[in-house]
């Protein structure tokens, strides 16, 4: 019997593999040190989604794993390979960018296939893959129409089939959805999701937005300043965020950050509450405060204090609520889901 040998994209049963390893990733540019030394592993399957504040750095994490930025010392691992010389058409990924990038001239079916075409792929296997993924993405009315004929979910529908056409080790995607409406971008989320779903494909994913980070991801990274502040499934990073920097930044509105001096807890130097673990009333509560304005969100309301103790609150109620600007509430935080931070800011469990 003929020992398995993995061909570069496929494992021992045709299924495509897609791991990664990041090792000390680090990329100046001059004197700006943009990553510090990333360590990422991603196993075959993963959807990892990397998070954090504009210019941290994540755009350039991803294209240095595409190979479209040279990283100036570390390793980039593709299924056990060192790829980190060998040039983006040839490291087995596919990238899905904001901007869509397709061939005004061709129609959807030759966008689609046009990778394939240059790569050599027989005429017959083209059509096979085209047919299928254009199927997936229920592309098929579109496919002689020209990318200026398709609305932007279309085109970037397109810009993902022509990924999945190539089969590749690893999806890419930067901030893909950032250039469709609200409406249009729930739809395509739910779309990336049922297509990673049935491709079981590893794949990494830049947003700014938390929403498709916590609904995407098994994997959440959170960067800051070209470095990894966390890594977790979302809830992780919900429930248990490892410091100040991540408990502030996933979450909307932002947890509240209160000095723990100041309610009397010598133990910690912070204490952080979600606004949603916040309770208001008029009669009694931990804390008085200040309505200073009120958001009806239909299903929500929010409620924004101001508090002699406690400085600025944020509470998130469920349903209708109705304070007014300037009446005086009590603010009680869930005890059990009060979150506490050192002089360092990191979370003391
Ligand atoms: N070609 C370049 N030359 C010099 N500096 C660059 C270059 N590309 C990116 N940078 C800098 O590197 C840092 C990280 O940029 P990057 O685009 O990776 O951030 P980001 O987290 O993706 O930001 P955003 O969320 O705003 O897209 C920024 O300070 C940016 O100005």
């Amino acid at each position: 019997m003929r020992a398995c040998v993995p061909a570069s994209r496929s494992d021992c049963k045709g299924k495509t593999v897609g791991s990664l390893q990041l090792k000390s990733i680090r990329k100046t540019y001059g004197t700006h040190e943009v990553l510090k030394g990333i360590d990422l592993e991603v196993k075959d399957g993963e959807f990892v989604i990397f998070v954090g504040p504009s210019g941290c750095g994540k755009s350039t994490l991803l294209r240095s794993i595409a190979g479209l930025e040279d990283v100036t010392s570390g390793a980039v691992v593709i299924n056990g390979r060192d790829e980190t010389l060998t040039p983006p058409a040839r490291r087995g990924i596919a990238m899905v960018f904001q901007s869509y990038a397709l061939y005004p001239h061709l129609t959807v079916k030759d966008n689609m296939g046009l990778g394939l075409k240059q790569a050599g792929t027989a005429k017959d296997e083209i059509e096979k893959r085209v047919s299928k993924a254009s199927g997936m993405l229920s592309l098929e009315p579109y496919l002689a129409r020209r990318p200026a004929e398709l609305s932007g979910g279309q085109r970037q529908r397109v810009a993902i089939g022509r990924a999945i056409v190539r089969e590749p080790e690893l999806f890419l995607f930067d901030e893909p959805l950032s250039n469709l409406d609200a409406a249009l971008r729930v739809q395509t989320r739910l779309e990336i999701a049922r297509l990673h779903r049935s491709l079981k494909a590893t794949m990494i994913y830049v947003t700014h937005d938390q929403v498709e980070a916590m609904t995407l991801a098994d994997k959440i990274v959170v960067l800051n300043a070209g470095a990894i502040e966390q890594i977790g499934s979302p809830m992780e990073l919900y429930n248990r965020p490892a410091n100040v920097f991540v408990a502030g930044f996933i979450g909307s509105p932002q947890m509240n950050f209160i000095a723990a001096e100041k309610v009397g807890d010598h133990s910690a130097k912070t204490i952080g509450v979600r606004p949603e673990h916040m309770t208001l009333s008029r009669e009694q509560g931990s804390w008085a405060a200040k309505v200073v304005h009120v958001e009806h969100l239909g299903a929500d309301t929010i409620i924004y204090l101001e508090s002699d103790q406690c400085g600025l609150l944020t509470a998130r109620l469920f349903g209708e609520h109705q304070y007014e600007p300037d009446e005086i509430v009590y603010a009680t935080p869930d005890q059990a889901r009060v979150h506490r931070f050192d002089v360092d800011d990191q979370a003391i469990r």
